[in-house]
């Protein structure tokens, strides 16, 4: 039992709730500690198909504890090396979805981007506000957000502190679907729940190879897309799906 995330399963759906409505759900180590474990647990419960992480109507999250950081010196930083156990998150190897709802900033926005999917509620606002505390995002916003939303708007988004809405993250690539604010839960969970009821390793692979375009040459990325798809004709589910296809009924994947 936690006070600072609610973690809860909803059939192949982990969900993890953050928990800190009067911080604006602010991220504290605490916290990071909290989800990245309960992120790990989901990724080794072999019932578990997709994690989902949200947070309140008001704050998916307003960024990483100020308060926090506020009395930390240079060295506390450096040594302990903070934030680096939010690296955790981006070795899940399930699909994960970040349901964001009122403000993702900072660390929120990162949290975000940390997740493999992004949706957002018409009351969505994201930004990198670090520079107006006399930082840089510290959790992957400068490179996460170029990579999403391309230089311009990172950039300007992280020298001025600027929110973006929904609308506009999403028109920007960010947000993968905008949904009204009432439909945001039901909504993810349902993506989710679609995700969990595919083949298992399939989707994990399908996970691998679309962010292996990250990380690599078009020519290595489109090898390694091929050499996945070889290895899905290794799997059960490969044969009921295309079976099930052929005998024009729904599959039956035993996520083996
Ligand atoms: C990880 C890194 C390195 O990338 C760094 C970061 O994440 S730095 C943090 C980036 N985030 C911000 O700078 C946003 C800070 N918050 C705000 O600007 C405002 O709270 C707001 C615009 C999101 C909302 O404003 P408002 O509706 O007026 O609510 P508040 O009264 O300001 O907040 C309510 C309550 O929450 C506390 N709060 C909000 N954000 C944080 C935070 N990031 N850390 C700690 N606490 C936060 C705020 O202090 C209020 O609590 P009380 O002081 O009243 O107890």
């Amino acid at each position: 039992m936690t006070e600072t995330i609610i973690v809860d399963r909803k059939d192949r759906v982990g969900l993890i709730t953050l928990n800190r409505p009067k911080a604006l759900n602010a991220l504290t180590l605490q916290v990071m500690h909290e989800v990245v474990a309960a992120a790990q647990e989901f990724d080794r419960d072999p019932g578990i198909g997709a994690i989902l992480i949200t947070g309140s109507a008001k704050a998916f999250a307003a960024g990483a504890d100020i308060k926090e950081m506020q009395p930390q010196s240079y060295l506390d930083v450096y040594l302990s090396d903070w934030f680096a156990g939010w690296d955790a998150l981006a070795r899940v190897r399930k699909p994960t979805i970040a349901a964001v709802a009122g403000y993702a900033l900072g660390g929120g926005c990162e949290l975000a981007m940390l997740c493999d999917i992004l949706l957002a509620a018409d009351t969505a606002k994201f930004g990198q506000p670090e520079i107006k505390l006399g930082v840089i995002p510290g959790i992957g916003g400068s490179q996460r957000l170029t990579r999403a939303v391309g230089k311009a708007k990172a950039m300007e988004l992280c020298l001025t502190g600027r929110m973006m809405d929904a609308e506009e993250a999403e028109r920007a690539g960010l947000v993968s679907r905008v949904v009204p604010a009432d439909r945001l839960l039901d909504d993810a969970l349902e993506t989710a729940a679609t995700i969990a009821s595919m083949s298992l390793p399939t989707a994990m692979m399908a996970k691998e190879a679309v962010n292996r375009a990250f990380e690599s040459s078009l020519a290595e990325g489109i090898l390694f897309e091929r050499r996945l798809f070889h290895a899905t004709f290794a799997t059960a589910d490969q044969k009921e799906g295309m079976a099930a296809f052929v005998e024009k009924r729904a599959p039956h994947f035993t996520h083996r």
